[in-house]
């Protein structure tokens, strides 16, 4: 083996690459990760980490409000410098140099660098300054060849749509809205998916008078309707200006007030209901995907394109089938957990085929990541939390599937009126009446994440539910909403 050779490379360093990597060394090959920017990826520094811990203090600020005894003694405001302090220690000031020492200990080579393919199982690797390591090469190229497999898990960016102006005056994405360390004074969110209504959250909280602007009827549009009901009730509470069926039409930025350099005049929003006037917009329109310079061209496949994969990951129509696509990059489900279970299955399946095994997708086999079909789960860390896995309702029937479903008001659940004072939520169990199995759950409410993972065990064990009638909540928690659900469904 010379040193540019490896057993797997992956291209991308998120927490999915990083998966992949350790997974394939654990079983006994040899991997180097390249990595143009942060060892940790998005999630780390600029989403889900960053995200959350704009949202906790907020959520946790409201807790103890809502809870009497607890209530009188909070007295004070949101602390908001600490907030930033807080998120930054997270992110550890934007410095990966812990998940560099993770990568020496896991025995994975890293290179930091942008790679592209150039041909089957051989990648290009353009050095950042010091990119190996070993002092001043930036720029340098380095040619690095695969033994078996490539994978590449390159994330995904975030989408601007065409909206004339948008892109002319930069807006934020959610790169620059999890590591800001100021509050603008007027702030538009754009989009209210999982981004924009977390961050629209976080940004009200920290201090900017938020207008959240959403293209159709409600928020959260991909989930069951009642979710994104309560969470918009929850931000219209909370102050936020929510606009439905509302239509961006242009944006441009208006004159400074002379100040000199840096001095940006606000923002004027032109819509079909009227300006609005803003000091910043977050795009939180979604994400596109990252490939544009990845070389696919030199493998025969489109560049820019999302990566289509099998489910052992492995991407299809590349000859020999040595390219393999885990986390974003494949667009199956855009979600950390989700791409890091999708690596543990490619890992597996790489390793396997080393070593000549067949290594088959079969569905629920180690080398089939067969649950994003049907029992992703997720949360949007909104206050209210909205905790999803599987089909909602409307996707069961879509997919023909003959369903009743059983819903019940979390409120009135011992262990939630104890857990809160006026305790709002609401949960659903969607139900396949041929297998009576339970296919999907959504559940809003104050730290209804926690109630996620026995939902997702259900549907992945397509657990009975004459079976799932034994499985008893403790009392009184929360998760009596599980009793009562079953209840409802007439068990
Ligand atoms: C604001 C926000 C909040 C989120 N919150 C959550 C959450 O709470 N929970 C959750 O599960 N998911 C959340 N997500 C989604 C989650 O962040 C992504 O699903 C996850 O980061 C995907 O991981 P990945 O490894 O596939 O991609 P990434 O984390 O994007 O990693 C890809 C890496 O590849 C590198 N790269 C790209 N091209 C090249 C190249 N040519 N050469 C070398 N390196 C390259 C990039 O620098 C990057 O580090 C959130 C997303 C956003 C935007
Ligand atoms: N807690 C979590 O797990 C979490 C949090 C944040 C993001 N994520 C992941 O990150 C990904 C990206 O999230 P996202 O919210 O950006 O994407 P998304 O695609 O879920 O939502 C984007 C929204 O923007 C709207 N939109 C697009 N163009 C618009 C326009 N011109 N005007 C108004 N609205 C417009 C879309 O209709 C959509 O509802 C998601 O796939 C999600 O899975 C997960």
């Amino acid at each position: 083996m010379t040193d540019n050779t490896y057993d797997v490379i992956v291209i991308g360093g998120g927490a999915v690459g990083e998966v992949l990597a350790e997974r394939v060394v654990k079983r006994g090959l040899s991997a180097a990760i390249v990595e143009s920017e942060l060892l940790g990826g998005e999630c780390s520094y600029w989403a889900c980490m960053p995200s959350k811990a704009l949202l906790r203090s907020g959520e946790a600020l409201r807790a103890a409000k809502n809870v009497k005894g607890a209530s009188s003694a909070v007295t004070g405001e949101l602390d908001v410098p600490a907030v930033f302090e807080r998120r930054d220690s997270f992110t550890k000031n934007w410095d990966d140099s812990s998940q560099r020492e993770w990568a020496d200990g896991a025995g994975i080579t890293v290179l930091k660098g942008r790679a592209r393919l150039d041909g089957p199982k051989r990648v290009v690797v353009r050095l950042n300054d010091g990119g190996d390591g070993a002092g001043d090469n930036g720029g340098e190229e380095r040619t690095l060849e695969a033994r078996h497999a490539v994978a590449a898990c390159v994330g995904s960016l975030p989408r601007i749509p065409d909206i004339p102006g948008l892109r002319e005056i930069r807006p934020w994405t959610s790169r620059d809205a999890t590591s800001a360390r100021e509050a603008p004074r007027r702030l538009a969110v754009i989009g209210a998916g999982p981004v924009g209504s977390e961050l629209a959250q976080a940004w009200n909280d920290l201090g900017s008078e938020v207008t959240l602007l959403v293209s159709g009827d409600r928020m959260l549009p991909s989930l069951e309707p009642f979710a994104g009901e309560y969470v918009a009730k929850a931000h219209t509470e909370a102050g936020i200006d929510i606009r439905t069926n509302i239509t961006v039409q242009s944006v441009t930025r208006l004159a400074g007030t002379g100040g000199g350099e840096g001095d940006e005049g606000p923002l004027s929003i032109k819509t079909d209901q009227g300006e609005i006037v803003v000091d910043q917009i977050l795009a939180a329109t979604g994400r596109a995907p990252s490939t544009g310079e990845l070389g696919l061209e030199s493998i025969g496949l489109e560049p820019g394109t999302w990566l289509d994969v099998d489910d052992s990951c492995r991407v299809s129509g590349v000859e020999g089938g040595w390219l393999y696509s885990a986390g974003d990059t494949n667009h199956r489900a855009l979600f950390t957990h989700q791409g890091k279970y999708q690596a543990r299955i490619a890992g597996d399946a790489i390793a396997a085929r080393a070593k000549g095994e067949h290594a088959a997708p079969v569905a629920w086999s180690p080398y089939a990541a067969t649950a994003d079909h049907g029992a992703v789960p997720a949360v949007v860390f909104t206050d209210p939390e909205v905790a999803t896995v599987g089909l909602t309702e409307q996707a069961a029937i879509d997919q023909g599937i003959t369903v009743r479903v059983a819903e019940y008001d979390i409120g009135n659940v011992a262990g939630a009126s104890l857990y809160v004072d006026g305790y709002s939520g609401h949960a659903k169990l969607v139900v396949d009446q041929e297998r009576l199995v339970p296919v999907g759950f959504t559940a809003v409410g104050p730290g209804a994440g926690d109630l996620l993972h026995a939902a997702t065990i259900a549907i992945v064990g397509e657990v009975p539910l004459d079976r799932l009638w034994h499985a008893v909540p403790a009392y009184p928690t929360v998760s009596e909403v599980w009793l009562r659900l079953l209840e409802t469904y007439g068990m």
